[in-house]
Order: structure tokens, then C-alpha cells, then sequence
């Protein structure tokens, strides 16, 4: 016999503790052997038991607990069908606002073609179903990231993509189907912002950050042709982990400062290395170290393997131990002599040529967190009643919430523009145009991660600041979003940069 069809009045009759089913957006729930386990307790499921909990449902919970928790489900009300949106890996997002202009599909965009829209679908589809579980578990657990997702990331082009465009790319099928060749510095934009949807910040960094920083200085700079190709083909298919390592706890933005020294053996066929590195992202994990040393007539930067005289531990700091941020001591060790990258004394040069690519990814990733965190809260002030209407009803929250907007879609359109520029440039003509604009679009980029985290963890109140539930996705760009604003050179340093370079063109021109 075929089962009654589900009704209101059904539903109804399943009032009691030991009987408890509930309704939820047209969907019934048996929760008869859940509520001991409900993490809300017992109390409030008795309150809604035989009733329509919808509106209680999403005033406290997100979505995705009713994914987690479909089992619970017993089926549909008849002639009633679901309304709440449930995503699918790869899905836009429908929420004003929660995609930039070139993914609405009211919208036109000079910028992207066909295959940035295929390469944006297919990394979709990758984080959400492949890297989403991994970081959102790691992060709360702090262990490094898997070699099972390195490998996936290796196979399907994703760490090569992460160098940004180059020889690299060529002959490989990136996801989506996108050929290397076609990949320009939109694409590497994509990549960027699609990556960092898997929201979690610490366990983002611990994602390989170290090897996009340093590898590219490796390919830019390495003299010995056989170590480069050796080194970019054992990290590029996930083998090794590359970091880089110039911060010390004595000089982090001032190079000059710093005291790690590189002195050349008496048979001159190595570098004996000798101090210490901070808050080196990778650190724990990593097989090479791109080092900023000390030579004897200036700087130098060293590729240092791990071995002998390497000593690696972790440092505590406020985003997740998924990062592996570091702490290094070199105690004279010995590294091949052909490891020097670029020449010796002009290090300052391998540095800075690495900088831009560096800031420009920071100023992708930051981007797309203001807009993932402005979605969260159209979201929520979209269902949480207070004071018998929604927040969004209150003028005092649409105010905040327009002060977010502005500032994701600003920030989002010069970030486009600039990157628009990078793909016409050539590598040494964006290190005299762009740096400047770049570190001025990075330094506005967390000056706006500073006013939306604010206004974000106001407006979600105590679950703000609670590292579960509703609010756990803000509370955590609200801890973190200081990592942006002082990696890869602090705000003051960026926005001095910016200014100091446009002085540099100025002409002979008077008020
Ligand atoms: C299918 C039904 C339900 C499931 C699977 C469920 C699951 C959960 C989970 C996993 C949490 C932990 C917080 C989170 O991850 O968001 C939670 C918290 C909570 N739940 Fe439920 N729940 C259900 C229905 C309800 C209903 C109908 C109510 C109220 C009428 C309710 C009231 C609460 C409360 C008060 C909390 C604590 C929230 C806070 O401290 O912010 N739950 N629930």
C-alpha cells in the first residue's frame, strides 16, 4: 500500500516528544530521534513539534544544516513543492550582489570571454565539491592540507594555473576544458577568486600559498636552466612544497634590515647559511625555502633545501595552524653554490619583480571575500526577524549593507581594469605602471575589509563572534582579514609605494 500522502493536518498529529515531526519549506522532518541530539537541545523542537517551523528554522540555522541533516527528511507536503534555493557544486550564486556584474546574466563585461566563463565553471565544480570539505574541516582541525588534494590540484593544471600565464601552462588542459595557452591574467583572476570560495582562510594560505610566491621567483630567476626545470616539474606535479622565506623577527617590509647571512665556502662551491625566518606561510610542509640572505656586499636570494641545519617549528598565530606559518632556523648550511637566484648582492631585484604578482593575487582573493561575507549578510538580514520584521527592514542595516556593496563593486571594477592592463603589458613594463596602482588597489582592498568586517559582525550580532552556526564565516574573515593587510607588504608601505611611484612621472606641472 502506498504510503498516506503528507498533509498540514497529518503533520499535525506528530505533536509529542516521543512523536515529533516538524515542517520546514514545505518539507516534513521525523525528528523523534533527534531531539536528544539536537545541538539547540530538546526543548525548542518540543515547542514547534506538529507545526510549520520555517520561520524559527532559518532565524537560527543556514541551509546547509538540511543538507547535512537530509536523512532527517521524510518527504514533501502534497501539492506543495520546496522554495529555499539549494545549491549544487558549480551553481551562481542568485543573491543580489553575490556574483560580480560579469556573471549576472543581465550583465555585459569587455573583459571576459567564453573560456574565463568555462575556466570559472570548472574550478567551481572543483572547490566546491573537491576543496570546500577539506578546508572547512582543516581549518577547524589545523592539520595541512592532503596530499590526495595537492595531487587532484597537480593533475587538473590547478598549481600551475596559480604562477599565473606563462610557458608553464602550455600543453596542459586546464578545468573547463581551457587550453594553458589561452590563459592570460584573467583567467589567473578567476582562479584566484574561485579558489578562495572555499572560505577558510587559514587552511587558503596553507593551500600551497608559499609555492606562488616563491616558485615564480624560481622561474623568473634561476641561472642553472636543468635545477629551474627540476624544481618547477617536482612542485608543479605536487612532489615537493616550495616556500619563501625573508621575514625575520628582525625586519619584515624592510629588507635591509634583515640578518640571515649566505657567506661562500673556501672551495666557493657553496653557501653556508646561517640564521632565522618568521611567519613563513608553508614552512612546516616545505622542501625548499626561497631565502632572503645577507651577502657581503648587499642582498641575495638562495633557493635553501630542507636537510641538514634545518630546523622548522610553528608559530601560533590568529588564523588557522592550517596555514603552517613557521618559524626557521638555518644553522650553517650547506647549499649548492648554482642555487642563487638572479645575482649575487642584487636580490633586492628577485624580490621586487616577485611583488606584484603576489599583491595582485591578495587583491583577487580580498575581493571576493568582501563579496562572500556581503552576501552573508544580505542573507541574514534577509531572514532574521527581529522586533517583529526583518532585519533588512531596519533603514539603520540597509545603510550598512550599501556601504558594503559600494565598496565589493568598486573594488571588484578596478581590480578588472587593472588586471585588463596586465593582460596588454609586458612583465617589466607592469613593474614600472603597475606597481603602484596595484599596491594602491590592495591597500583600498583591506581599508574595505576593515569597514565590512565591522559593520558584518554588527550586524549578525553574538553569532558574529561564535566560531559555529550562522555566524562562523564572518567571525572568521573578522579574525583574519588582518593577514591581507599586512602580508605581501602593509597597507602604509602600498599606499606610499602607490604615491611614491606616481611622484616618480610627475611633471613639470604647477596649480
Ligand atoms: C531538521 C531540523 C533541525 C536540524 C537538523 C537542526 C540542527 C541544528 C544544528 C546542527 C545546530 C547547531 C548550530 C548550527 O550549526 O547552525 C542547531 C542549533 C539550534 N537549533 Fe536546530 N535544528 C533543526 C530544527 C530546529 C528548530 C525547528 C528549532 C527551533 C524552533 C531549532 C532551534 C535551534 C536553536 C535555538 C539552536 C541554537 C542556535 C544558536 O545558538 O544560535 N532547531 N540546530
Amino acid at each position: 500500500m502506498a504510503p498516506a500522502p503528507l498533509t498540514r493536518e497529518s503533520v499535525s498529529a506528530h505533536d509529542k516528544p516521543d512523536d515529533l515531526w516538524c515542517i520546514i519549506d514545505h518539507k516534513v522532518y521525523d525528528l523523534t530521534d533527534f531531539v536528544d541530539a539536537h545541538p539547540g537541545g530538546n526543548i525548542v523542537l518540543e515547542q514547534v513539534a506538529g507545526q510549520d517551523a520555517t520561520d524559527a528554522f532559518y532565524n537560527l540555522h543556514k541551509h546547509e544544516v538540511l543538507t547535512k541533516y537530509s536523512s532527517l527528511c521524510i518527504g514533501t507536503l502534497q501539492n506543495e513543492a520546496a522554495e529555499v534555493i539549494t545549491m549544487a557544486p558549480g551553481d551562481l550564486s542568485q543573491v543580489p550582489y553575490g556574483e560580480p556584474l560579469w556573471l549576472r546574466p543581465q550583465f555585459k563585461s569587455p573583459y571576459f570571454k567564453e573560456s574565463h566563463h568555462k575556466l570559472r565553471k570548472g574550478m567551481r565544480e572543483f572547490v566546491d565539491s573537491t576543496v570546500w570539505p577539506e578546508a572547512q574541516e582543516k581549518e577547524l582541525s589545523g592539520e595541512y592540507i592532503s596530499q590526495e588534494l595537492i595531487d587532484k590540484m597537480a593533475a587538473n593544471g590547478i598549481l600551475a594555473m596559480r604562477l599565473g600565464p606563462g610557458k608553464h601552462l602550455h600543453g596542459r588542459t586546464l578545468p573547463g576544458g581551457v587550453k594553458g595557452e589561452e590563459f592570460d591574467y584573467l583567467h589567473d583572476l578567476v582562479t584566484a577568486q574561485e579558489l578562495v570560495r572555499a572560505n577558510a582562510r587559514g587552511f587558503m594560505d596553507g593551500n600551497l600559498a608559499g609555492m606562488t610566491i616563491s616558485l615564480t621567483a624560481v622561474r623568473e630567476w634561476a641561472r642553472d636552466e636543468a635545477l629551474k626545470d627540476r624544481i618547477t616539474e617536482e612542485v608543479l606535479s605536487g612532489k615537493k612544497k616550495i616556500c619563501l622565506a625573508i621575514t625575520e623577527a628582525f625586519a619584515g617590509s624592510d629588507v635591509a634590515g634583515l640578518r640571515t647571512t649566505a657567506r661562500k665556502s673556501e672551495d666557493g662551491k657553496h653557501w653556508i647559511v646561517s640564521g632565522t625566518k618568521k611567519w613563513i606561510t608553508n614552512g612546516m610542509f616545505s622542501d625548499y625555502f626561497v631565502t632572503g640572505c645577507k651577502t657581503k656586499k648587499g642582498f641575495s636570494v638562495i633557493i635553501v633545501p630542507r636537510g641538514e641545519g634545518v630546523e622548522t617549528s610553528p608559530i601560533k598565530t590568529a588564523y588557522s595552524a592550517a596555514a603552517a606559518t613557521t618559524f626557521v632556523q638555518f644553522d650553517n648550511v650547506k647549499v649548492p653554490i648554482n642555487h642563487l637566484l638572479g645575482e649575487e648582492d642584487q636580490g633586492f631585484k628577485v624580490i621586487m619583480s616577485n611583488f606584484n604578482h603576489e599583491r595582485f593575487m591578495m587583491a583577487c582573493l580580498t575581493a571576493r571575500q568582501l563579496r562572500m561575507v556581503t552576501e552573508d549578510c544580505m542573507k541574514w538580514a534577509n531572514q532574521r526577524i527581529v522586533f517583529g520584521k526583518k532585519l533588512i527592514e531596519n533603514a539603520v542595516i540597509r545603510q550598512k549593507l550599501a556601504k558594503m556593496i559600494a565598496h565589493v563593486e568598486s573594488g571588484q571594477s578596478w581590480l578588472e581594469s587593472i588586471t585588463y592592463q596586465m593582460c596588454n603589458m609586458s612583465y617589466k613594463d607592469q613593474a614600472i605602471h603597475l606597481s603602484g596602482p596595484i599596491g594602491l588597489l590592495k591597500f583600498h582592498l583591506t581599508r574595505s575589509a576593515n569597514m565590512i568586517a565591522d559593520e558584518a559582525t554588527n550586524i549578525f550580532g553574538g553569532r558574529g563572534i561564535t566560531q559555529t552556526g550562522m555566524g562562523r564565516h564572518v567571525e572568521m574573515f573578522n579574525r583574519t582579514y588582518k593577514f591581507d593587510a599586512i602580508l605581501g607588504g602593509t597597507e602604509e608601505i602600498l599606499a606610499d609605494l602607490g604615491v611614491r611611484q606616481a611622484m616618480k612621472s610627475f611633471p613639470k606641472a604647477m596649480l
